[in-house]
């Protein structure tokens, strides 16, 4: 069987009076293909953040392969690879140098790296500024900046934002290899084609509530003559009752 690698205990987060999420709890097993699914204001990001450890819950409990973010902080982060939802490169920097950097603190070599430019297509134009790409080419650089360590959990936010069809195809085999390597994979997206195409698992959530959590095969199935997963979404989020993980 394969081996639990993240466990997610009644996680919940709350600033001031605002609850942002209400607890939450999923486990994810190692080759294991999880899709964060919801609309704006949903949750997705603010449980992405917990997980990535740069937001601490307000309750609950998050390990990885075993450890909590609190007391075994590096050999945590050392198993995440992390795509930010938004993030800002350096400016005067070539996207060979931009991958190079994140390769030095995660400890991975030159070779890697061209290895990934190619993988994501930017080979090619390595030695441009990343101020000069398009918003499909940072969102693939900054993927595969998540994707350098071969980390145990590749956790993304948004990863397909702005990716043209090509590339969204690619990033879902990208996916699908990593987790053939034993890699977790947990993403977010408003896109339930995406999640339906490539994740094992899925969450629907809605204003911080967790609707659904289990399996995308059986909701296909469940689903098939109403529209699959967007049709699976309506329903259950129209039902009004929130549904537990199977076995769980
Ligand atoms: N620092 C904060 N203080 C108060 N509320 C916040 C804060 N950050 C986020 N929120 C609120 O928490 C809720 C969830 O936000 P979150 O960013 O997790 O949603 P999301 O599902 O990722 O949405 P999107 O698809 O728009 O990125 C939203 O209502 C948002 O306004």
């Amino acid at each position: 069987m394969d081996k639990e690698r993240l466990q997610i205990e009644n996680v919940s987060k709350s600033i001031g009076k605002s609850t942002l999420l209400y607890p939450c709890s999923l486990s994810v097993r190692e080759g294991e293909i999880v899709a964060l699914c919801g609309g704006n204001g949903a949750g997705k990001s603010t449980l992405i953040n917990m997980i990535a450890g740069i937001s601490r819950p307000t309750s609950g409990a998050i390990l990885l392969d075993g450890l909590a973010w609190s007391s075994d902080r590096v050999a945590y982060a050392d198993r995440v690879g992390y795509m930010p939802d938004e993030f800002q490169f350096g400016s005067a920097l070539t996207a060979f140098e931009t991958l190079s950097f994140y390769a030095s603190l995660r400890r991975v070599g030159r070779e890697r790296v061209l290895e990934l430019l190619d993988t994501v297509g930017l080979l090619e134009v390595r030695n441009r500024k990343v101020s000069t790409f398009s918003k499909g080419m940072r969102q693939r650089l900054l993927f595969a900046q998540a994707m350098l360590a071969k980390p145990a959990l590749l956790l993304l936010d948004e990863p397909t934002n702005g990716l043209d069809p090509y590339w969204m195809e690619a990033f879902g085999k990208l996916i699908r290899l990593a987790a053939g390597n034993g890699q977790a994979v947990v993403f977010s997206t408003h896109q339930l084609n995406i999640a339906e195409s490539y994740a094992d698992s899925a969450l629907f959530m809605v204003s911080g509530h967790v609707r659904y959590s289990g399996d995308v095969k059986t909701l296909k199935e469940q689903y098939r003559g109403a529209g699959g997963l967007y049709g699976a979404f309506d329903r259950i989020v129209a039902s009004g009752a929130p549904m537990e993980r199977e076995g769980e």
